[in-house]
């Protein structure tokens, strides 16, 4: 339980149908003097207790600080440190939320952790439908391909309501964490969700969604960066190497941004937009953003730390791989290569492949696993 609402009426589903629940809010961070970063964690502990009251059941703050740095705020500085760009809200869920927090839930004799996300969990009735909603989800270019039905009830889809979709932050999941996964939420669209809070009394039912990176509540990452990664200026460059002026530091920007690069472009109404980091030479290759703008954009790429939340995949098969959070998955032909790499190959063109990203695979709506992109091809 986070003190949202979505949280808050899972967890007040899963009562509502009987099971045995405990709710349990994870201290990952506070703002500790000197640190920039406000997480409002003593509300939302106050929100997830009065909710956990409210329903009569148990309720802990479980302290993961230690972990958290260890396992997510090291990630995350060594990733922007060495030029590519982490994800820490994919990994809080593999590290955190699924990890030792289910440590933490199995040795005290818990069977599963349910969470708020909008995502849905398969019924393995052979023959017949998934249990699952229909999924109003429109941004997949989606194409049938092999079920491994015995795993279908373990199997992980995306949540009902398009726009809240959360399954992208699950896609590094392991199978025992799909296995022990519960999402009770994922079927109902936000404004149901909040229609149903609000019928339940929930305090939380008209709380603001929260924004931004988990542990960082609403400051900017850059701010956050600022902190923990010194500025390392260096040259910004066009795409024949020309300079065009200065950057703060390469893990400040991200690849396919436009706004925030501080160099004015010289034709109306066209941006320029970043295209590449050089770490060895610390330059920033910005070029104009055209439908063909080179380094832009691409089709071939290599994955790595390969991570299925089922069956391992094992054979080339055409897939859906998702490059980012609100971004429609594109089809692409994903061919093995060995220790937990796979050669990616886009049947269009996608924008702004980033080196150290996620690209969450799916079949249609099902989530198969994730990787972290390792190299982008441009030919
Ligand atoms: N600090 C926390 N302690 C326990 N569970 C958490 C915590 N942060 C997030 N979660 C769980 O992960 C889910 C997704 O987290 P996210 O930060 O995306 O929240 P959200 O989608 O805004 O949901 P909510 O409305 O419940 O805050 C939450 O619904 C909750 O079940």
């Amino acid at each position: 339980m986070s003190g949202g609402v979505d949280s808050s009426l899972a967890t007040a589903l899963l009562v509502r149908q009987g099971h045995d629940v405990t709710g349990a809010y994870m201290k990952n961070w506070i703002n500790e003097e000197g640190i920039i970063g406000h997480c409002p964690w003593e509300e939302d502990i106050t929100d997830a207790r009065a909710v956990a009251d409210q329903l009569g059941i148990e309720f802990h703050v479980v302290n993961l600080m230690h972990e958290y740095r260890e396992r997510v705020v090291k990630y995350l500085l060594e990733g922007y440190q060495s030029g590519i760009t982490p994800n820490p809200d994919v990994m809080c869920n593999r590290e955190m939320k699924f990890g030792v927090l289910w440590d933490w839930a199995k040795e005290r004799g818990f069977e599963a952790i349910a969470t708020g996300h909008y995502a849905q969990k398969g019924s393995s009735v052979p023959g017949s439908q998934f249990s699952v909603h229909g999924s109003r989800f429109t941004g997949t270019n989606s194409e049938p391909g092999t079920v491994n039905s015995e795993l279908d009830s373990d199997a992980i889809y995306r949540g009902a309501d398009s726009n809240k979709d959360q399954t992208y932050f699950l896609a590094m999941m392991q199978p025992e964490q799909a296995r022990i996964a519960q999402f009770p939420i994922g079927h109902l669209l936000k404004p149901e969700l909040r229609d149903q809070a609000r019928e339940l009394g929930l305090k939380t039912a008209d709380k603001k969604d929260s924004q931004g990176i988990c542990f960082i509540g609403q400051v900017k990452m850059e701010d956050f960066l600022r902190n923990f990664v010194p500025d390392s200026p260096g040259p910004i460059v066009d795409l024949e190497g020309k300079v065009l002026g200065q950057h703060k530091g390469l893990h400040l920007y991200t690849l396919g941004q436009r706004k925030g690069i501080g160099v004015a472009s010289p034709l109306h109404k066209q941006a320029y937009v970043a295209v590449a980091k050089r770490p060895e030479k610390n330059e920033l290759v910005i070029a104009i953003e055209r439908p063909d703008t080179p380094l832009l954009w691409a089709r071939r790429c290599t994955l790595t730390g390969i991570s299925t939340t089922g069956l391992p995949l094992t054979g080339a098969r055409t897939l859906n791989a998702q490059p980012r959070y609100r971004c429609p998955a594109g089809l692409a032909d994903f061919v093995p290569l060995g220790e937990g790499r796979a050669s990616l190959i886009y049947h269009k063109p996608q924008r702004a492949l980033t080196p150290g990203q996620i690209c969450a695979l799916y079949d249609g709506d099902r989530l198969l696993g994730g990787a972290f992109f390792e190299s982008i091809s441009y030919d």
